[in-house]
């Protein structure tokens, strides 16, 4: 009998498509080595063409999954992701606050196509109550632009973009430069603590299958830090996954196909 690997539990929503939320996040912990756990959030009837359906789950609901796994099984790393309403953005951080895990927190807004993942309602309390609690918050672009004004163009902008996070109380700020206009054919992100700024640069894929990159990324980064690496480590070895991923992304239904999880492994 072989000890367990490295716990690492994902809050978030499901994806019918396999793509992003959930079945991506258990994935990217599958392909890394760890024990993925999950708490859902919302259930989400979606495909490769948008989101046709949202079905919150109770505070209650959330509460007792996440204590279920808490309190017996243990996790050394924590992920959120699509959380739907200030309610539950407030229970989340109620809950993080009650775990000596780091957490990473992806504060998603909206699909791929559009849809909302986020009650606007919500916004407050991620900044307030979420923001705080993150070891790591993991913005797009457009994330970062609701929630803080500050609307990118350039790598300079990233830079006052990653201030502007940091100013609602993360540890670390890794602003997603994927959204930002062909750069030099790089993908480019910033990760910064406000002292030491690193700069993440990959070849950008001209892949229309990127369905689920986000999720992907900030699991991954909690994977690395169930396993012990210090957040640039983790956030340095994720990239490389979701790079990878993001590569070997495919076709699949009629519209944005999912990153590949298992690419390493083809
Ligand atoms: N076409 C691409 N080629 C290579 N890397 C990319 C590409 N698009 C995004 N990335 C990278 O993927 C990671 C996720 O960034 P992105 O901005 O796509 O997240 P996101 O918008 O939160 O994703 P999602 O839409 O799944 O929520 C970042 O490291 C980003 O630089
Ligand atoms: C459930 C879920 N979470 C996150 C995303 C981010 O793209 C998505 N499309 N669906």
């Amino acid at each position: 009998m072989s000890g367990a690997p490295p716990l690492c539990l994902t809050v978030a929503g499901s994806d019918s498509g396999g793509g992003a939320g959930i079945q991506a996040d258990l994935k990217t912990m599958l392909a890394l080595g760890v024990h993925g756990m999950s708490v859902v959030t919302a259930v989400t009837a979606q495909n490769s063409l948008g989101v046709r359906g949202v079905w919150e789950l109770p505070a209650e609901a959330v509460t007792a999954q996440y204590r279920a796994v808490v309190d017996d099984i243990g996790v050394r790393a924590v992920k959120t992701g699509m959380l739907s309403s200030a309610v539950l953005v407030e229970t989340v951080a109620a809950l993080l606050a009650t775990t000596d895990a780091p957490a990473v927190v992806d504060p998603v807004g909206v699909s791929k196509h559009g849809d909302a993942l986020l009650a606007a309602s919500a916004l407050e309390a991620v900044r307030k109550e979420l923001l705080p609690r993150a070891t790591v918050a993991t913005p797009n672009l457009d994330e970062v632009a609701q929630l803080t004004g500050v609307s990118v163009h350039d790598e300079d902008g990233m830079r006052r973009a990653a201030d502007a996070v940091l100013g609602y109380g993360p540890q670390w700020a890794l602003i997603k430069g994927g959204h930002l206009a062909a750069h030099g054919g790089e993908a480019v992100d910033l990760l910064t603590d406000g002292t030491e700024e690193r700069w993440l640069r990959a070849p950008r894929y001209d892949n229309r299958h990127t369905h689920g990159t986000g999720c992907t990324l900030a699991s991954a980064i909690a994977a690395g830090l169930a396993q012990g690496l210090t957040v640039p480590e983790s956030v340095t070895a994720a990239k490389e996954y979701v790079t990878g991923a993001i590569a070997a992304g495919f076709a699949l239904g009629g519209g944005i196909g999912p990153v590949d999880h298992a690419w390493r492994r083809r």
